[in-house]
């Protein structure tokens, strides 16, 4: 999507961040997902404590938190990361540890995001980690979304992509019936998460199941659809972050926008 999208209104283009030696134009998607990273780094300072998305955008913001750190130019840095594979990938770069048992205040997280609509409202858990980063980004000071512009939209389920939702996994023919016919109005088909070439059954980092809702027309009022997912027991949460996001960085052909709320 080019620039004149809604998401860009009242956001400077800084086309100084392009720091690859291609011609913007011809960026990857990954290499436009490295460029949003770097820009939401520069928010970081030394002393704070962070939470560490997860997804192939957050892992380039980890990544140049780690070097940070062992250049020296970054300092006292805790990380609280938001999936068991952030984690991993956390340590492996070196940054030091803790969870919001020990930091129930967080200065500034850092995540991607599967689709942002024009009031930064975001879909997220496409890669399974909805519940830790509900938890960690919503225990934070500034929670800044990094994406590509691909995942723009003019509303949730614009994409008709997965609508995530982690689910006990207890009787999960019954919950997944129960959102289907909950959103049978926007022609909503609920699919129980498999993966692999076997398509055994994805189980979350906290023992849970994801049922994800593929939508054939907008659901409308989002807080009353968020507050309606909640009501079902079964539902453990859903990946509609509704008002979370103080900033945003898109990553485009044309340049890096930021966007405060
Ligand atoms: O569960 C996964 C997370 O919500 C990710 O942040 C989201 O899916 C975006 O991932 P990616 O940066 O890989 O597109």
């Amino acid at each position: 999507m080019a620039l004149a999208h809604p998401n860009f209104i009242g956001s400077e283009v800084d086309s100084s961040v392009m720091v690859s030696s291609e011609s913007p134009i011809n960026l990857s998607q990954d290499e436009l997902k490295k460029i949003a990273a770097y820009k939401a780094v520069e928010f970081v300072e030394s002393g704070m404590v962070l939470g560490l998305g997860t997804g192939s955008t957050a892992c380039h913001a980890v990544a140049k938190i780690g070097e940070l750190l062992q250049q020296g130019k970054l300092k006292n840095i805790i990380g609280i990361p938001t999936s068991k594979k952030t984690h991993e990938q956390a340590v492996s770069v070196g940054i030091p540890l803790s969870d919001l048992d020990s930091y129930p205040v967080i200065d500034l997280a850092i995540d991607g995001a599967d689709e942002v609509d024009p009031y930064l409202n975001l879909v997220k858990g496409r890669g399974g980690s909805l519940l830790r980063e509900k938890m960690v980004e919503g225990a934070c000071k500034k929670f800044v979304v990094i994406v590509d512009e691909t995942k723009l939209v003019n509303y949730l389920g614009e994409s008709k992509l997965a609508m995530p939702v982690e689910i006990v996994p207890f009787c999960w023919k019954f919950t997944a019936q129960r959102l289907e016919l909950m959103f049978e109005e926007a022609g909503c088909v609920a699919k129980l998460r498999k993966v692999g070439e076997n398509g055994e059954v994805y189980v979350t980092d906290n023992g849970n199941y994801i049922v994800d809702l593929y939508l054939k027309k907008d659901i409308g009022d989002l807080k009353v659809a968020s507050d309606e997912i909640l009501r079902l027991a079964g539902v453990v949460e859903h990946g509609m972050f509704l008002d979370m996001a103080t900033t945003l960085i898109v990553a485009g052909k044309l340049g890096v926008t930021v966007r405060n709320k």
